[in-house]
């Protein structure tokens, strides 16, 4: 999927990525960090993927490795869907906007900049 380096997202700025969900989508991420390897975020929502149904994980990666991950109770996506992803960030935390709902999680690598943004999977970017 799309694949954007060299971004330099400062804190409270936002990056939007507007696509569409396919009507057989089993799950898409949207990666957002310093590099494929270093992730701020993953951000996972799963139709019906790795056992998951109608769930969005977030986790870190940290020079490759997973963290822990964090599964949401919201699960604000359908099959079909026209929708915008909003990602900012602080010291402290990741806010992802999307319609209705806005997901939080840490900002556990303390990182100062988003460099790297990465589109994965079942979304139609548009
Ligand atoms: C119960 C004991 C075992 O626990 C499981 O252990 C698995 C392995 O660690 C975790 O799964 C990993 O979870 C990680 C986050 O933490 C990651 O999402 C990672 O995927 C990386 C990845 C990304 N992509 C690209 C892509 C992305 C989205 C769509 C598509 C598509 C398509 C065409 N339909 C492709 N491919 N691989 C996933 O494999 C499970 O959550 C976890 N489950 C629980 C309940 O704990």
């Amino acid at each position: 999927g799309l694949v954007v380096t060299q971004l330099d997202v400062q804190p409270g700025e936002c990056v939007k990525v507007k696509g569409k969900i396919p009507s057989d989508a089993k799950g898409f991420s949207v990666n957002v960090g310093k590099d494929s390897s270093t992730l701020m975020l993953h951000f996972n929502p799963r139709f019906d993927c790795h056992g998951d149904v109608n769930t969005v994980v977030c986790n870190s990666k940290e020079d490759g490795m997973w963290g822990e991950e964090d599964r949401k109770a919201d699960f604000p996506f359908q099959h079909g869907d026209k929708i915008e992803i909003c990602i900012s960030f602080d010291a402290a935390e990741v806010k992802v906007k999307v319609p209705e709902v806005e997901f939080e999680f840490p900002n556990r690598l303390g990182m100062e900049k988003i460099q790297y943004l990465a589109v994965e999977g079942d979304f139609k970017v548009k």
